[in-house]
């Protein structure tokens, strides 16, 4: 019956001698004593022990956790009572004044000489023909005021660790009051009923009943009427401190305190129920009960350890691949795990992706469409190019030497720069991509990956290489696309809305303007006046227009001024331009007859052509007041703010439309060179630069503190294993 708390004993042995807390986290069963300091804590143990063993004296005493095991020796044994500690492995103490001294040796060495407590436990054994198999812990006793020097919240220091203690549901608790005080409203009795409301695992004890007033008892304790606890209430009387000065006898000290309760008048009809001796078997029977109880969640529990541990020793390595002649297939099977890694964390299919923030290829795509895509939205298409900047252009292309060309140069002087704005961005979109990947291979590595600290340096040493030679041509790449761009200014692009749209678009402008201006004017005289100026203008302008409409349809042909316009060609927008800033000059234009005239409005290209110039004038007529016999092209400075705006306009769509582009083709471009690219070969990378048999013991040293963990995670499943056989055996 008793070998279940022998076999507990075994498992929190091996647990604490492996340090792996296992008993925290199995729940061993336990008896653990609670009350306030000098309740008689320690008396109650020495007594259930029959031992002088403990460190005694006033103020706190007990200042580390004790895990005190009972063995009982076989009745034929003739060894004598001692005691074993767990830190002392090779001794055994049949001296008990000499297990005191080891008790105060060891407490002071851990918890220092300043009256602090430690969580740190004492393991003791006492093996005795005198005792019942038990394990009991001694807890600090509960205090409210710090002495001497003990830090401030010793209070709160002593409740949590004893609060750690009862708090799992396997442990006993043994609540230790003295009767000289208030019972029912005793520290300990108030912590038990906090983790134990129902009283279903806590027993009370009653110390220093012989020092209650003369004329009281604690009857109504002693038999739970008091306070109903399921394991009952057993008093005692302890060795007194003047029976400790005068080294009274455990056996004559429970002599005494059988005599007390036999004697005495309140108490002799529970005396069979009171004493050392009585609590020390209501104890054992407890516990053993108790740990019967538990042994199959105990069981399950272990097994669910075993899983946990097998899964964990997994992780630092298959078996299969430990020795010598395993170590290129180990090589090959960490690169590959580490090439697979990476690409799964670009793929977006890695296990191990983040909830917490973008990784991989979603923050790649992230750069792209957002980082990007607003970092090129932000430009603004006509920055840093002043009015002045255009009209001189503008001046210089419709200068004395003017060619067929220079309007064009004009408006590639112009838009060039402004692309070039492009190129920043364009290459630091290479760069995010190139650090994200890098980042990538850096959280790339299994657990078992980084027992090989220089494989894993290595790994991702190459790969950090292989990006890097992957960014020079990639940026180069990039930065093409903006050359490409800048070297030709195609006004003939199929996007580029040219005059007419960029007419639209002023006209837009202008006349929302307008609109406005009107009704501010409105607002503030009321009806308007006559606009007699304006009509006389557009009249005369309208009659300026029909006498020029010849000349200017003549000269927009994209064939020069006299060439033929090809059917099925789009309208020639340069050669509105040419024409516009003075590409043949106006005095060249020649005047179409009638013919002609007629032969032009039959060509839809060529009528087009005319609307849109045709547009320009009545744009020039509705807008510009002309003094009669003015020419409407001469260096008038509203025809001159007029074409400012008209290149401005020009300029901006022109730019959007390689903006377009550039937001297109730099994602592909980066795609393709560098994520794409270092996708597929880093798993060949790889393996040319590190499968090296002369390599291999280099990369395959072990680190250190990752084999110490992997053989301890090995001892804890070996322990695991035994103990889940042990109570497998016993239930
Ligand atoms: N007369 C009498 N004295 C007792 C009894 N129990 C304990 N004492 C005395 O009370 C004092 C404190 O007892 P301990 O057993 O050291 O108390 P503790 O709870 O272990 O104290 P800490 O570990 O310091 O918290 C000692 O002087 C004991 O001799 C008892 O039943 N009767």
């Amino acid at each position: 019956m008793d070998n279940v708390i022998d076999l507990v004993n075994k498992i929190q042995d091996v647990f604490s001698t492996i340090g792996v807390g296992g008993n925290d986290s199995l729940d061993l069963p336990q008896i653990i004593t609670v009350g306030s300091q000098s309740a008689g804590k320690s008396s109650v143990l020495e007594n259930i022990v029959q031992r002088d063993f403990l460190p005694r004296g006033s103020g706190i005493v007990t200042r580390r956790p004790l895990v005190l095991q009972l063995v009982t020796l076989p009745p034929a044994s003739t060894e004598e009572d001692y005691g074993e500690f767990l830190h002392v492995p090779t001794k055994r103490f049949y001296d008990f004044g000499e297990i005191r001294q080891e008790i105060e040796h060891d407490t002071t060495r851990i918890a220092g000489t300043n009256k602090g407590i430690s969580r740190q436990p004492i393991h003791l054994k006492i093996y005795s023909k005198r005792v019942l198999n038990l394990t009991m812990v001694d807890l600090p006793g509960l205090t409210k005021i710090p002495i001497g020097d003990q830090p401030a919240d010793i209070e709160k220091q002593i409740r949590s660790l004893v609060l750690d203690y009862i708090s799992k549901p396997n442990s006993i608790i043994l609540a230790v009051s003295p009767a000289n005080t208030d019972i029912a409203n005793s520290d300990s009795l108030k912590l038990a009923r906090k983790v134990d409301p129902a009283g279903k695992r806590t027993i009370g004890v009653v110390t220093k009943l012989d020092l209650m007033d003369a004329g009281t008892n604690a009857l109504d304790v002693l038999t739970g009427r008091a306070f109903p606890l399921k394991l009952g209430f057993v008093g005692l009387v302890n060795r007194s401190q003047q029976d400790i000065l005068t080294n009274k006898s455990m056996d004559d000290a429970i002599k005494t305190e059988q005599e007390f309760f036999v004697r005495h008048a309140a108490y002799k009809g529970i005396a069979a129920r009171c004493g050392s001796t009585y609590l020390a078997k209501q104890l054992n029977s407890i516990l053993v009960a108790h740990i019967r109880d538990k042994l199959p969640d105990m069981r399950s529990k272990l097994s669910a350890m075993i899983g946990q541990t097998q899964h964990e020793l997994a992780q630092y390595g298959d078996p299969a691949f430990i020795g010598s002649a395993h170590k290129g297939s180990l090589v090959l099977k960490m690169l590959t795990m580490f090439a697979t890694q990476f690409t799964a964390s670009i793929d977006g299919t890695s296990p191990e992706i983040s909830t917490k923030e973008l990784s991989g290829g979603a923050r790649i795509y992230f750069i792209f469409n957002n980082i990007f895509g607003h970092a090129l939205d932000a430009i603004i298409p006509c920055s840093n190019i002043t009015n002045d900047d255009i009209r001189t252009a503008i001046r210089n292309s419709t200068g004395p030497r003017c060619s067929l060309f220079v309007p064009e140069l004009a408006f590639d002087l112009l838009v060039r720069p402004q692309i070039r704005l492009l190129e920043s961005p364009s290459l630091r979109c290479v760069d995010m991509a190139f650090q994200e990947l890098s980042k990538i291979c850096h959280t790339c590595g299994t657990k078992e990956l980084m027992r090989f600290p220089k494989l894993h340096s290595k790994l991702i040493d190459v790969v950090s290489d292989l990006l890097h030679e992957r960014l020079g041509p990639t940026s180069t790449y990039v930065k093409s696309l903006i050359d490409l761009e800048c070297a030709y200014i195609n006004t003939n692009h199929p996007d580029f809305p040219g005059a007419t749209g960029a007419m639209q678009e002023l006209e837009k402008t202008r006349n929302k303007s307008r609109k406005k201006q009107q009704n501010d004017h409105l607002k503030v005289n009321g009806t308007s006046t006559t606009n007699t100026t304006n009509t006389a203008a557009t009249t005369m302008d309208l009659k300026r227009r029909n006498e020029r409409s010849s000349s200017i349809t003549s000269s927009t042909s994209m064939n020069g001024p006299n060439g033929p316009t090809l059917p099925g060609s789009s309208p020639s927008k340069d050669s509105f331009l040419n024409y516009f800033f003075g590409g043949a000059s106006r005095t060249d234009r020649p005047n179409l007859g009638p013919n002609e005239k007629s032969l032009h409005h039959t060509n839809p290209i060529t009528s087009l052509t005319n609307d849109i110039e045709g547009e320009l004038e009545s744009h020039f007529a509705n807008n510009f007041t002309l003094e009669s016999g003015e020419d409407f092209f001469a260096q008038s400075s509203d025809k001159e703010d007029m074409e400012v705006e008209l290149i401005r306009t020009l300029i901006i769509s022109y730019f959007n439309i390689v903006r377009k582009t550039i937001q297109d083709l730099v994602p592909k471009a980066i795609m393709h060179l560098l994520v794409n690219f270092t996708r597929e070969s880093v798993q060949n990378r790889l393996v040319s630069e590190l499968y090296r048999e002369d390599l291999f013991n280099d990369l395959l040293l072990e680190d250190s503190a990752v084999a110490a963990e992997r053989t301890r995670c090995k001892a804890m499943l070996d322990m695991y294993r035994k103990a889940f056989a042990i109570i497998s055996e016993s239930i």
